[in-house]
């Protein structure tokens, strides 16, 4: 006696239709009475050798119909748990090797330096040797990240590194080193010349401090060099962007004016023609939208502004034939609540969790909005996180 896997629950687990739950498992498996899985035909061969012990991935045991309808369940669960429903697209997903941003950890164990992906110091580091999520460039530089964070790593310590790939090459910042003197200088700086790093930065506690940039960083944002701050937000993966921004215009139609709201370094404000309000509480980055924008000679107002504190008022809402909405995980309630009585006839949401998105659409939809449709991104393959870009109009 066997049962099916009939979908995959949230945090990755397989679920039978009574309930049952059996980790690694894909819709169309079979559960044994003693808990064996049996592969089904959705269940595919894991591509990367560190699956499942490395965190980075959860679903690499997922062939890619099955991760899409993991994705388009979770956004079906959360709009039902507002009583929502809409046109849910075939979830686009961004292809391997594609990640040009991750936060990796390291760690001094057996006289040797590992490098991995980790949510929390209490997991276990599996020191990575392939990777199938990051891009090449990133990869290329974790091997020799391990003999430079030797000489400045001690034993049963943890580092925090955050990897980008900026136009100059790798953004690095580095978070639990404290690299001093002028042979650790020298070690940074041959490393960094030899390995295309663009910068590299530590944080010992008291923010970052730069200690390599031959040249001012930045990532272009459609065609637009933006300076970039260290630490700074940025969509995961190109694909992944691209989509977005492909969602948002389409969302957008013929507007010419937009709010962009929790605009970033500009990802969706500087894609959109016409003029554009950029609405943004880190300061760094509204700085580096904003000079970039007058460079360019854009018509932007960048406006430094804690949307949460200090939402948009209904008249300032509608001055904007459309409104773009990317808040952070929490969502954006106060804002939303002030756009549910405002008269913009389209928004475009962007979200990275559908269960706040389904909470703000609830609002939306109460104050006379209607959920158009909903293009789901998967941008970071084989992981449970979810991403959405959403129409609404009136
Ligand atoms: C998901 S990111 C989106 C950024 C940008 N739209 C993009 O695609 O690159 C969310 C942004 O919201 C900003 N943010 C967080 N809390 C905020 C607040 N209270 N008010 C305004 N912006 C905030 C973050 O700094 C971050 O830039």
């Amino acid at each position: 006696m066997t049962d099916t896997i009939v979908r995959v629950a949230a945090r990755g687990d397989g679920i039978t239709a009574d309930g049952r739950h059996a980790a690694l498992a894909a819709p169309g498996d079979q559960l044994t009475i003693s808990g064996d899985v049996i592969p089904g035909p959705h269940h595919q061969a894991p591509p990367c050798r560190h699956f499942p012990r490395c965190g980075g991935c959860q679903l690499q045991h997922l062939d890619d119909s099955s991760y899409s309808d993991f994705i388009t369940d979770r956004i079906v669960g959360a709009l039902a748990a507002h009583s929502l429903e809409t046109d849910i697209r075939t979830p686009l997903l961004s292809p391997p090797f594609s990640r040009r941003r991750a936060v990796l950890q390291a760690e001094m164990k057996g006289g040797r330096i590992q490098i991995g992906f980790s949510e929390n110091a209490s997991h276990v580091l599996v020191d990575i040797e392939e990777c199938h999520i990051l891009t090449p460039a990133l990869f290329a530089v974790i091997a020799p990240l391990r003999p430079l964070l030797a000489k400045f790593l001690r034993k049963n310590r943890r580092a925090r590194l955050h990897l980008t790939e900026a136009d100059q090459g790798i953004d690095l910042l580095i978070e639990g080193i404290e690299p001093e003197g002028l042979a650790a200088a020298e070690a940074i700086s041959d490393f960094c010349a030899r390995h295309n790093v663009a910068r590299f930065a530590i944080d010992s506690g008291l923010g970052p401090e730069v200690r390599w940039e031959p040249e001012p960083v930045t990532i272009s944002l459609s065609g637009v060099p933006v300076a970039l701050p260290t630490g700074a937000f940025l969509q995961a993966t190109r694909e992944g962007e691209a989509a977005l921004i492909a969602a948002v215009r389409e969302a957008i139609g013929e507007a010419t004016t937009t709010a962009d709201l929790f605009a970033g370094l500009g990802t969706f404000t500087f894609a959109l023609p016409g003029r554009v309000y950029a609405g943004e509480a880190a300061r760094d980055a509204i700085g580096s939208l904003k000079s970039a924008a007058a460079l360019a000679r854009r018509q932007i107002f960048a406006d430094h502004r804690d949307l949460f504190r200090r939402p948009l008022t209904v008249a300032e809402l509608d001055r904007f034939q459309a409104i773009i909405l990317d808040p952070p995980r929490a969502g954006a309630r106060e804002q939303a609540l002030l756009m549910a009585d405002s008269r913009p006839p389209v928004i475009a949401y962007v979200s990275c969790n559908p269960s706040s998105f389904a909470r703000d659409s609830e609002m939306l939809c109460k104050g006379g909005y209607t959920l158009d449709w909903i293009q789901p991104v998967g941008q970071f393959r084989w992981s449970t996180h979810v991403e959405l870009a959403a129409r609404f109009s009136r």
